[in-house]
């Protein structure tokens, strides 16, 4: 068996051409999204991921606004541009591209940003909106993993979905997203202190891998025909790797690559949050 690609790039590509004609009836209302990225240091990886943010706005007509700050950036200085973007009503949400440099206090920037300007929610009010099961705006990842698996009529409902790693982009928010009611699926949550992570992995029918541990979800752990998510990535000898070991298209159901799987759907759940916040603004 060979396993069905979960193609991100191309249903990222399909998500804008839905979203194209929508921005297209909100200018008509005289209303332009604008995406705001803020960027502190010059980690190559993160300045691609922001120039490609840039680019899928210019795509779908969505405005966007960008703030590259200095490696040397202090606390104060950063806040100050966050001060502008809450201020700014072209700038209708933003991110702020995590990780910060380590003399930055993540936190307290991110309790800067107001939940209305949350563009993917990750900053407090929003994640605690989110544990509540309020409106509020949802982290990009999770989300993409979630689209991804529903265009390609992977079933949720009742799936046991093991997920590795814990981050706060990944990990950890998105149990809370697939536990929902319209989601309705079982989630194991496991990270470095997890006994057994082969038996888990055995007995999900989903597996989302965000640890950023290469090769770490080997063949021999997965369920025939499960689905398997590769959303982790690290750089091994200047090349990237994501956490799914070679091998695994030959057991798996479904396979959502790195590159090309949920990388793209988080960037099109970006620009979709920001429409969707537009449009709710709008009324
Ligand atoms: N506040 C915040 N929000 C984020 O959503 C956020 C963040 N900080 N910090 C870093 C991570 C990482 N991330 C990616 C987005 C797109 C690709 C992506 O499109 N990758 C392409 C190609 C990547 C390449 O070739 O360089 C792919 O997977 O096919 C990857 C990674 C968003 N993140």
């Amino acid at each position: 068996m060979t396993a069905t690609i979960l193609d991100g790039k191309a249903t990222k590509d399909a998500i804008f051409a839905e979203l194209t004609p929508r921005v297209a009836a909100l200018a008509e209302r005289g209303i332009t999204p604008g995406l705001g990225t803020v960027l502190v240091g010059d980690d190559p990886g993160s300045h691609s991921y922001v120039k490609a943010k840039h680019a899928d706005s210019a795509k779908v007509g969505v405005t966007s606004i960008r703030r590259d700050l200095p490696e040397n950036t202090t606390q104060a200085e950063l806040e100050k541009v966050i001060d502008e973007l809450n201020a700014d009503p072209a700038c209708t949400g933003y991110i702020v591209q995590l990780p910060l440099p380590s003399h930055l206090d993540e936190n307290a920037i991110l309790e800067r940003i107001p939940p209305e300007k949350d563009a993917d929610g990750l900053a407090p009010i929003s994640l605690g909106r989110l544990v509540l099961g309020k409106q509020g705006a949802l982290p990009c990842t999770p989300l993409g993993v979630i689209e991804l698996l529903r265009r390609y009529d992977v079933p949720l409902k009742g799936a046991n979905v093991t997920v590795v790693g814990r981050g706060i982009t990944v990990g950890r928010t998105i149990g809370l997203l697939l536990t929902r009611r319209s989601e309705n699926a079982t989630v194991t949550l496991c990270h470095t202190g997890t006994r057994d992570l082969a038996s888990e992995v055995a007995r999900a029918d989903i597996v989302v891998a965000a640890a950023g541990s290469p090769g770490l979800i080997t063949p021999e752990m997965v369920k025939p025909g499960a689905a398997v998510l590769d959303v982790g990535v690290s750089r091994v000898d200047g090349k990237l790797a994501g956490d799914v070991a070679p091998g695994v298209e030959e057991v798996a159901g479904h396979l959502s690559p790195n590159p090309g799987g949920v990388g793209p759907m988080t960037r099109a759940m970006l620009i979709s949050n920001v429409v969707e916040a537009a449009e709710r603004a709008a009324g």
